[in-house]
Protein backbone atom coordinates (compact mmCIF):
# COMPACT_ATOMS: atom_id res chain seq x y z
CA UNK A 1 0.00 0.00 0.00
CA UNK A 2 2.95 2.32 1.00
CA UNK A 3 4.24 2.07 -2.37
CA UNK A 4 0.37 2.92 -4.24
CA UNK A 5 -0.80 6.04 -2.91
CA UNK A 6 -3.57 5.94 -5.33
CA UNK A 7 -4.69 2.24 -3.59
CA UNK A 8 -3.94 4.09 -0.30
CA UNK A 9 -6.06 6.93 -0.77
CA UNK A 10 -9.05 4.73 -2.34
CA UNK A 11 -9.18 2.95 0.76
CA UNK A 12 -8.74 5.39 3.14
CA UNK A 13 -11.77 7.11 2.00
CA UNK A 14 -14.03 3.96 2.01
CA UNK A 15 -12.79 3.10 5.32
CA UNK A 16 -13.82 6.58 6.50
CA UNK A 17 -17.03 7.05 4.76
CA UNK A 18 -18.12 3.98 6.54
CA UNK A 19 -16.65 4.52 9.81
CA UNK A 20 -17.02 8.54 10.56
CA UNK A 21 -20.89 8.79 10.78
CA UNK A 22 -20.50 6.70 13.98
CA UNK A 23 -16.66 7.38 14.97
CA UNK A 24 -16.99 3.53 16.25
CA UNK A 25 -15.19 0.58 14.20
CA UNK A 26 -18.57 -2.21 13.73
CA UNK A 27 -18.77 -5.65 12.19
CA UNK A 28 -21.91 -4.93 10.81
CA UNK A 29 -20.58 -1.88 8.59
CA UNK A 30 -18.08 -4.35 7.36
CA UNK A 31 -20.04 -5.04 4.31
CA UNK A 32 -19.93 -1.61 3.07
CA UNK A 33 -15.69 -2.09 2.80
CA UNK A 34 -16.24 -3.75 -0.98
CA UNK A 35 -12.59 -2.05 -1.95
CA UNK A 36 -11.33 -3.30 1.27
CA UNK A 37 -11.75 -7.09 0.18
CA UNK A 38 -10.11 -6.14 -3.37
CA UNK A 39 -7.01 -5.28 -1.53
CA UNK A 40 -7.18 -8.11 0.67
CA UNK A 41 -7.49 -10.32 -2.78
CA UNK A 42 -4.70 -8.58 -4.60
CA UNK A 43 -2.79 -8.65 -1.33
CA UNK A 44 -3.44 -12.56 -0.67
CA UNK A 45 -2.51 -12.82 -4.52
CA UNK A 46 0.71 -11.47 -4.47
CA UNK A 47 2.03 -12.07 -1.34
CA UNK A 48 0.08 -15.34 0.47
CA UNK A 49 1.37 -15.96 3.91
CA UNK A 50 2.25 -19.55 3.42
CA UNK A 51 4.19 -19.21 -0.51
CA UNK A 52 4.50 -23.00 -0.61
CA UNK A 53 1.25 -24.27 1.59
CA UNK A 54 1.87 -27.31 3.42
CA UNK A 55 3.96 -30.30 2.16
CA UNK A 56 1.63 -33.08 0.69
CA UNK A 57 2.61 -36.90 -0.42
CA UNK A 58 0.87 -38.34 -3.33
CA UNK A 59 -1.07 -41.36 -2.50
CA UNK A 60 -0.56 -43.18 -5.48
CA UNK A 61 0.94 -42.75 -9.13
CA UNK A 62 -0.23 -40.09 -11.22
CA UNK A 63 0.15 -38.30 -14.03
CA UNK A 64 0.30 -34.21 -14.80
CA UNK A 65 0.92 -33.32 -18.15
CA UNK A 66 4.45 -35.04 -18.52
CA UNK A 67 5.14 -35.72 -15.41
CA UNK A 68 5.09 -38.95 -14.12
CA UNK A 69 4.87 -39.10 -9.83
CA UNK A 70 5.34 -42.49 -7.98
CA UNK A 71 3.04 -43.08 -5.18
CA UNK A 72 4.60 -41.55 -1.63
CA UNK A 73 6.21 -38.47 -3.73
CA UNK A 74 6.84 -35.41 -1.53
CA UNK A 75 4.91 -32.43 -3.17
CA UNK A 76 5.09 -28.87 -2.74
CA UNK A 77 2.85 -26.14 -4.36
CA UNK A 78 4.50 -22.56 -5.07
CA UNK A 79 1.24 -20.54 -4.44
CA UNK A 80 3.59 -17.21 -4.98
CA UNK A 81 5.06 -18.35 -8.38
CA UNK A 82 1.11 -19.63 -9.00
CA UNK A 83 -0.47 -16.12 -8.24
CA UNK A 84 1.68 -14.63 -10.13
CA UNK A 85 1.64 -16.53 -13.37
CA UNK A 86 1.29 -14.35 -16.46
CA UNK A 87 -0.47 -17.05 -18.60
CA UNK A 88 -3.48 -16.67 -15.40
CA UNK A 89 -3.00 -13.03 -14.57
CA UNK A 90 -2.78 -9.92 -16.80
CA UNK A 91 -0.18 -7.59 -15.90
CA UNK A 92 0.93 -10.62 -13.25
CA UNK A 93 3.38 -8.16 -11.08
CA UNK A 94 1.12 -5.17 -11.03
CA UNK A 95 -0.78 -4.57 -7.37
CA UNK A 96 -4.00 -3.87 -8.91
CA UNK A 97 -6.94 -4.60 -7.03
CA UNK A 98 -9.75 -3.70 -9.29
CA UNK A 99 -8.29 -6.84 -11.04
CA UNK A 100 -11.52 -8.70 -9.35
CA UNK A 101 -13.85 -6.70 -9.79
CA UNK A 102 -16.52 -8.33 -11.34
CA UNK A 103 -17.60 -6.74 -14.42
CA UNK A 104 -21.38 -7.63 -13.47
CA UNK A 105 -21.31 -4.93 -10.76
CA UNK A 106 -20.72 -1.38 -10.24
CA UNK A 107 -17.39 -0.50 -8.15
CA UNK A 108 -19.78 1.29 -5.88
CA UNK A 109 -22.14 -2.14 -5.43
CA UNK A 110 -21.18 -5.11 -3.28
CA UNK A 111 -18.16 -6.83 -5.73
CA UNK A 112 -17.42 -10.66 -5.69
CA UNK A 113 -15.32 -11.49 -8.89
CA UNK A 114 -15.30 -14.80 -9.80
CA UNK A 115 -11.92 -15.34 -9.27
CA UNK A 116 -11.49 -16.63 -5.62
CA UNK A 117 -9.23 -17.95 -3.07
CA UNK A 118 -12.07 -20.61 -2.18
CA UNK A 119 -10.36 -23.75 -3.25
CA UNK A 120 -11.65 -24.01 -6.87
CA UNK A 121 -9.90 -21.24 -8.76
CA UNK A 122 -6.34 -23.68 -9.01
CA UNK A 123 -4.57 -20.00 -10.15
CA UNK A 124 -5.35 -18.40 -6.58
CA UNK A 125 -4.42 -20.79 -3.87
CA UNK A 126 -3.32 -18.71 -0.80
CA UNK A 127 -5.28 -20.73 1.33
CA UNK A 128 -4.84 -23.89 -0.65
CA UNK A 129 -7.02 -26.77 -2.33
CA UNK A 130 -8.95 -29.83 -1.53
CA UNK A 131 -9.61 -31.67 1.59
CA UNK A 132 -6.69 -30.10 3.59
CA UNK A 133 -7.54 -26.58 2.48
CA UNK A 134 -7.05 -23.90 4.94
CA UNK A 135 -9.83 -24.89 8.30
CA UNK A 136 -9.82 -20.68 9.39
CA UNK A 137 -10.57 -19.19 5.91
CA UNK A 138 -13.82 -17.67 7.42
CA UNK A 139 -11.77 -16.83 10.45
CA UNK A 140 -8.89 -15.54 9.00
CA UNK A 141 -10.62 -13.37 6.61
CA UNK A 142 -12.78 -12.11 9.44
CA UNK A 143 -9.54 -10.87 11.34
CA UNK A 144 -8.26 -9.21 8.28
CA UNK A 145 -10.82 -7.36 7.53
CA UNK A 146 -11.96 -5.83 10.54
CA UNK A 147 -9.79 -2.23 10.48
C1 LIG B 1 -4.93 -15.12 6.12
C2 LIG B 1 -4.90 -16.13 6.98
C3 LIG B 1 -4.54 -17.55 6.61
C4 LIG B 1 -3.94 -18.07 5.50
C5 LIG B 1 -3.45 -17.32 4.26
C6 LIG B 1 -3.87 -19.49 5.67
C7 LIG B 1 -3.31 -20.37 4.76
C8 LIG B 1 -3.26 -21.74 4.93
C9 LIG B 1 -2.66 -22.65 3.98
C10 LIG B 1 -2.02 -22.25 2.66
C11 LIG B 1 -2.81 -23.89 4.47
C12 LIG B 1 -2.31 -25.18 3.80
C13 LIG B 1 -3.37 -25.67 2.81
C14 LIG B 1 -2.84 -26.69 1.85
O1 LIG B 1 -1.69 -27.14 2.00
O2 LIG B 1 -3.58 -27.03 0.90
C15 LIG B 1 -3.49 -23.80 5.74
C16 LIG B 1 -3.83 -24.86 6.53
C17 LIG B 1 -4.47 -24.76 7.72
N1 LIG B 1 -4.94 -23.60 8.30
FE1 LIG B 1 -4.73 -21.74 7.57
N2 LIG B 1 -4.41 -19.83 6.88
C18 LIG B 1 -4.85 -18.67 7.49
C19 LIG B 1 -5.49 -18.57 8.70
C20 LIG B 1 -5.84 -19.63 9.50
C21 LIG B 1 -6.53 -19.52 10.76
C22 LIG B 1 -6.98 -18.18 11.38
C23 LIG B 1 -6.69 -20.78 11.23
C24 LIG B 1 -7.33 -21.26 12.51
C25 LIG B 1 -8.13 -20.53 13.24
C26 LIG B 1 -6.10 -21.69 10.27
C27 LIG B 1 -6.08 -23.06 10.40
C28 LIG B 1 -5.52 -23.93 9.50
C29 LIG B 1 -5.45 -25.37 9.69
C30 LIG B 1 -5.98 -26.17 10.89
C31 LIG B 1 -4.81 -25.90 8.56
C32 LIG B 1 -4.49 -27.36 8.28
C33 LIG B 1 -5.63 -28.01 7.52
C34 LIG B 1 -5.32 -29.47 7.20
O3 LIG B 1 -4.15 -29.83 7.10
O4 LIG B 1 -6.27 -30.24 7.05
N3 LIG B 1 -5.60 -20.95 9.22
N4 LIG B 1 -3.76 -22.46 5.99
Amino acid sequence: MMKNPRIREKEQAEVRQAYDKTGDVSESDLQELAYLKLVIKETLRLHPPLPLLLPGESMERCEINVYKIPAKTKLVFNAWAIGRDSNYWNEAERFNPERFINSFFSESKFISSSVDYKGTNFEFISFGAGRRMCLGISYGMAVLETP
